[in-house]
């Protein structure tokens, strides 16, 4: 379980996120909503450790990370997508998937795992990351923080310009990764995306959550609350 209490956030004098509650139970998948700017990037990183000019606990897993760095977070189960990927471009896919550290810890997924789950990135697997679409990259990305055993993964616009059947695959592979009961906090501007792989939604406007539901009532209201956030 993932839980935020007070968050509050600031970029030197400005407050960017002001008393955040929010929780993410395992095998959850929970949505941020905003308008550019609302702050949901912010709130991705600072659960990551790193944003570090921040107040408020975030506590994982039972535990109170207070200061603990984003590598710590990372070996203790939180794995961050970044919205730009983060693959590295000379090298294969393979070597990609083979970058983080070997890790005994039972949930961390073996090459074969990944392979049998993205039979795409099998066939890539000596392409260079150049080579790759948008949506191969987002695979990679999601791949290689479950090869570190990851229980929480940030996910930071996986959409973003994907073509429509590109973006139902990454859907399905959120839905394969929460049928494990990994827990999925993810950031997203495709409600109607959002609407298909959530089970709850926060939505954020200037720093705050201004509203926190189900993901039927979201359905039912969405254009009444994209109009609210300006969206
Ligand atoms: N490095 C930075 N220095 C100063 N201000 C920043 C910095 N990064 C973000 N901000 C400001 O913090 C606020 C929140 O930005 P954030 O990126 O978290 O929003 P967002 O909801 O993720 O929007 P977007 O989708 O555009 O990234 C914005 O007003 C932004 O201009």
């Amino acid at each position: 379980m993932l839980e935020v209490a007070g968050l509050s956030a600031w970029y030197g004098e400005a407050r960017v996120l002001d008393d955040v509650d929010l929780r993410v139970a395992p095998g959850e998948v929970v949505t941020l909503v905003g308008r550019n700017g609302a702050g949901k990037t912010t709130l991705l990183r600072s659960v990551m450790g790193l944003h570090r000019q921040v107040r408020g606990t975030v506590t994982w897993a039972g535990q109170d990370l207070g200061k603990m760095s984003a590598d710590r977070r990372a070996k203790s189960g939180i794995g961050w997508v970044p919205d730009d990927r983060g693959i590295y471009a000379t090298l294969s896919v393979q070597e990609n998937l083979l970058l983080p550290p070997v890790t005994s810890k039972a949930d961390a997924w073996s090459l074969e795992q990944v392979y049998e789950q993205f039979p795409v990135l099998h066939e890539r697997r000596d392409f260079p990351g150049t080579k790759l679409s948008g949506g191969e990259q987002q695979m990679l990305a999601i791949a290689r923080v479950l090869r570190t055993g990851s229980r929480l993964l940030l996910l930071d616009e996986p959409s973003e310009g994907l073509a429509p059947v590109i973006v139902q695959q990454i859907g399905d592979i959120i839905r394969q990764i929460k049928d494990q009961g990994i827990s999925v906090l993810l950031v997203e501007q495709n409600v109607k995306f959002a609407s298909t792989v959530a089970d709850r939604h926060y939505l954020l406007a200037q720093g705050r959550v201004v509203e926190s539901l189900d993901n039927d009532s979201f359905q039912s209201r969405t254009s009444e609350l994209l109009e609210y956030l300006g969206m």
